[in-house]
């Protein structure tokens, strides 16, 4: 397996008085596309907001591409190349797509041929281009935080649910989309609950239990073991999508 480019170590976050991860172990390797799997309350959106520093680690280590990164500010572990598009998508209702998608976009104007792909996988955002964000429907405004997050190269992508709420046809664009990424040089995290949609994607696959990582695994044999996955994951993941 290729060398992680992300590690957490004994990783522990308490939110206010609540101890909400228990030492997570997490290796996201470089290059590929890691599923982050786990009941609801599993503590998996959690565990991204770690990273990002938007929570606080209070124990253990969160390392990438070999660098401490646990207490880093979160606009400082951003400039390191990695992006967070929450399940809240996280965009500017008020602002035109267009502006959303300058606004992420942290060393300039965006460049015509990424956002001449962008389009290409999502053909609403040029749609839409003079339109506020607040107007676009769900689905499409799960496609302009995805658009947010992918502007500019990034080494490392953190997506929450990016099938929430859309449409198969959508479904279909955004397994294109990161298929694309990481062919390219985009190393992802993703936490998903439509397992259909995560066994097409994952190279790899942490499962998360109460506030633990509880299992690692390739998506290969993961997607094997029925049986596994049923007492990872119980009825919370819908296998039959
Ligand atoms: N701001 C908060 N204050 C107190 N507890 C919180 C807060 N945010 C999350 N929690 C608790 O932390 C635990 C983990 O939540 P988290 O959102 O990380 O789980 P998850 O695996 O992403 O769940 P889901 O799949 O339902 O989104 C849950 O018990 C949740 O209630």
């Amino acid at each position: 397996m290729a060398e992680a480019l992300l590690s957490l170590r004994g990783v522990e976050t308490h939110i206010g008085r609540y101890h909400i991860l228990h030492g997570v172990e997490l290796d996201v390797p470089q290059g590929g596309l890691t599923m982050l799997l786990g009941r609801n309350g599993a503590g998996k959106t959690t565990t991204l907001r770690t990273i990002m520093g938007l929570w606080r680690a209070s124990a253990g280590a969160v390392r990438f591409e070999g660098r401490d990164i646990t207490r880093l500010a979160t606009a400082d572990v951003a400039r390191l190349g990695i992006a967070y598009v929450p399940e809240s998508m996280a965009i500017f209702a008020d602002l035109t797509v267009q502006e959303n998608l300058v606004l992420a976009a942290r060393s300039g104007p965006p460049r015509a041929e990424r956002l001449d792909r962008i389009f290409a996988r999502f053909p609403a955002l040029r749609r839409f281009w003079t339109l506020p964000a607040g107007l676009l429907s769900g689905g499409q405004k799960q496609m302009l935080a995805v658009a947010r997050a992918i502007i500019e190269p990034r080494r490392l992508l953190l997506i929450d649910e990016p099938t929430k709420g859309l449409a198969p046809a959508i479904i279909a664009n955004m397994i294109d989309a990161f298929r694309e990424l990481k062919d390219g040089d985009t190393t992802l995290l993703v936490v998903e609950q439509n397992f259909a949609f995560a066994r097409r994607l994952g190279d790899t696959v942490t499962v998360m239990d109460d506030g633990r990582t509880v299992h690692h695994d390739t998506m290969d044999a993961f997607a094997a073991d029925q049986a596994l996955q049923q007492r990872l994951l119980g009825l919370s993941m819908d296998t039959h999508q």
